[in-house]
């Protein structure tokens, strides 16, 4: 596959899933910029700093840190899509936007269908309330009446597995403990679209082979799954599609194999000596 292929970054034609299946978009994103604002100076945001600093300018005052640039793609109803990418190259931000959590800066995302989200629920979670009454809260927040909560929390509980802490404040939970009730709601709100972001990086071996069956479930039942991941065989074992993004630029998306591949090959050769055209 060569780059000239794959590479949709800037105001280029989405990039379309895999051809041929006929089926209705789950996510349409298109032309997707998000720019950070932060301070240059940690203190610029106190009184003293203002009142003590003649008026500068606001590029001088604030740093500008484009996170995604000009991200368009296609992704159909039961597309299993990973994302790779090094370190800051974007994925979290692309996955909070679709999530509707970080409004874009520029360009637009269309969603079609109920999402569910690890990070949306974590972001929900209130530290001050038990797990069961969170499990509530997630739900809610996931677009379910309470009927259809109840009728899943025997499910969430026993999948988490907490024990008698589904009953203690959430700030008591372990990161580990977060994760999985997390883990546990955000999959069983039979959602249309599922964002997962390193999910599977966190926890035990027993919650990693735990969420992977979970995630095959999804998979089996034919939702949309993003799944953000490091580990490349996993995306090549779980993903029928994958993407990977470089500095906030979709750099190549197709065939999970072809995609981990290539951009295996970047980490290694170090993106300073290779052009895209080589990927
Ligand atoms: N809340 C924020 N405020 C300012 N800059 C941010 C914020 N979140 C992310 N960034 C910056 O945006 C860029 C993309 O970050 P992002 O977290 O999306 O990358 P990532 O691919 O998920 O990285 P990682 O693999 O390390 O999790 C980075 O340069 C990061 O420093």
């Amino acid at each position: 596959m060569s780059a000239s292929e794959t590479v949709t970054a800037g105001r280029g034609p989405a990039a379309p899933g895999p051809p041929g299946r006929g089926r209705p978009w789950a996510v349409q994103v298109r032309d997707v910029h998000i720019t950070y604002r932060v301070p240059r100076d940690p203190r610029a945001n106190t009184l003293r700093y203002r009142l003590t600093r003649p008026a500068r300018r606001r590029s001088e005052l604030v740093r500008e840190i484009k996170a995604l640039r000009g991200i368009s793609m296609d992704v159909a109803h039961g597309t299993v899509l990973g994302v790779v990418g090094a370190n800051g190259a974007g994925k979290s931000t692309l996955m909070r936007a679709v999530a509707g959590i970080l409004p874009p800066s520029g360009g637009e995302i269309e969603v079609h269908g109920r999402i569910s989200t690890l990070l949306a629920l974590g972001v929900g979670f209130n530290g001050n309330l038990s797990g069961r009454e969170n499990v509530v809260l997630g739900g809610l927040a996931a677009g379910l009446n309470r009927r259809q909560i109840a009728e899943r929390y025997e499910q969430i509980a026993a999948w988490a597995d907490l024990g008698d802490f589904i009953d203690m404040p959430m700030k008591t939970y372990s990161s580990g403990m977060y994760g999985r009730l997390a883990f546990a709601v955000s999959t069983h709100m039979e959602p249309d679209v599922l964002l997962i972001d390193e999910a599977l990086s966190a926890g035990d071996a027993k919650f990693k082979r735990k969420s992977y069956d979970k995630i095959r479930e999804l998979v089996d039942q034919a939702r949309t799954i993003f799944l953000v991941s490091h580990a490349v065989g996993t995306i090549r074992d779980l993903c029928d599609d994958c993407v990977w993004l470089h500095r906030g630029r979709l750099m190549m998306r197709g065939d999970p194999q072809q995609v981990t591949a290539a951009y295996i090959r970047f980490q290694e050769v170090g993106e300073d000596a290779v052009v895209l055209e080589d990927v």
